[in-house]
């Protein structure tokens, strides 16, 4: 590693936006490729490298494939434990991992049991010692409708309840060009009213300007994105007003959306426009498995792309502890540890 890397690795980090199956790294396909032969997956279909693009619509094929490799509970307690490992392993010390309940048919695996699952790994890390704090969103698949919807969010409430703090929220995402957040928003009252957060992905692609108005009504407490919502980009004024009057924090994650094609190149990334606003803003990693990354690595990006200084960096990842869903006393003792770092990363 050269010296700038090691001060982004060293940093610490909070990641807010990451997909458990799109956070899938190399070495754990490996280890699910080869519990599933039959199914004739190489790496080349789970994975999107360095300098490759692919269109949106691409990225929501590969999720396909990697569903298939990622179908027991004992797949999805590898997958996460992996995962949360990672993360540490990248000085990631908060993690709100999320992910969407899957019923699969053919492994008896029921949604029930996919959360259970995953609180499970969240679980055994912590009891392994592993150096950080990991917290669960549910996820709703905007593809699938009202009625699942509701359905998952009571699942979610449920395990707010029953998780010890460990389900925080709620997440929508799922192929933006499918579906319509309109029919999910009773769901997604429900779910705020009875005292889950929400973190939406918000004008991922285009013209879905009509829906972010209204999901900015509820208002969520975190955007997924939001690369549309500024006028410069066709979005307009009234939005970003939304967004700044309730200050609601965004979720950005630069090499998902220049590998997935929605924003040009890194330089033109709406980074820089919330930057400027001095909106918080956090640096997030969306899927490090598919767009072949870590958050060291999208930090990195995001000061070299915008001319950011060390110090710079450190107040973006200091800042991003206040928009996590975890409770006060969490934040404080975040603070406390950053306090404490601090000398040792610019040593
Ligand atoms: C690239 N931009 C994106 N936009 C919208 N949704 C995305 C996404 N990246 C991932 N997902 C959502 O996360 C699922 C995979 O993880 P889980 O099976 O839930 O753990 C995808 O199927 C999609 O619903
Ligand atoms: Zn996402």
């Amino acid at each position: 590693m050269d010296h700038a890397a090691v001060f982004y690795q060293e940093l610490p980090k909070v990641e807010l936006h990451a997909h458990l199956n799109g956070s899938v790294s190399f070495q754990t396909i490996e280890k699910l490729i080869s519990r599933k032969p039959q199914l004739n997956i190489e790496h080349s279909m789970t994975a999107i490298g360095k300098g490759q693009r692919r269109t949106l619509d691409e990225c929501f094929e590969v999720f396909k494939v990697i569903h298939k490799l990622v179908d027991t509970e004992e797949d999805i307690l590898m997958v996460a434990t992996d995962v949360i490992k990672e993360f540490a392993a990248d000085g990631v010390k908060y993690l709100e991992l999320r992910s969407t309940p899957r019923e699969e048919k053919d492994t008896g695996l029921t949604k029930k049991n996919y959360i259970e699952t995953v609180i499970k790994a969240i679980q055994q890390c912590k009891n392994e010692g592993v150096d950080i704090d990991v917290r669960f969103l549910v996820a709703i698949d905007r593809r699938n409708g009202t009625e699942v919807a509701m359905e998952t969010v009571k699942l979610a409430e449920d395990f707010m309840l029953s998780s010890d703090g460990l389900v925080v929220g709620l997440d929508l995402s799922g192929d933006p060009t499918v579906g319509n957040g309109k029919y999910l928003l009773p769901a997604l009252e429900k779910g705020k009213n009875c005292g889950l957060k929400l973190s939406l992905h918000l004008s991922e692609v285009p013209s879905q300007l009509e829906e972010s108005d209204l999901l900015l009504n509820l208002p969520p407490d975190r955007i997924g994105h939001g690369t549309f919502l500024h006028p410069e980009v066709g979005g307009s004024q009234s939005l970003v007003d939304k967004v700044v009057k309730n200050n609601i924090p965004l979720e950005l994650c630069l090499t998902s959306n220049v590998k997935g094609q929605t924003v040009p190149c890194y330089s033109q990334h709406h980074f820089n426009y919330w930057y400027q606003l001095g909106h918080p803003s956090v640096i997030c990693t969306d899927d490090k498995g598919v767009f072949c990354t870590d958050l060291s690595q999208e930090y990195q990006l995001a000061a070299s792309t915008f001319g950011l200084s060390k110090e710079d960096i450190w107040k973006l990842s200091q800042q991003a502890i206040d928009c996590i869903f975890a409770p006060e006393d969490v934040k404080q003792q975040l603070k406390h540890k950053w306090k404490e770092l601090y000398p040792q990363v610019f040593k």
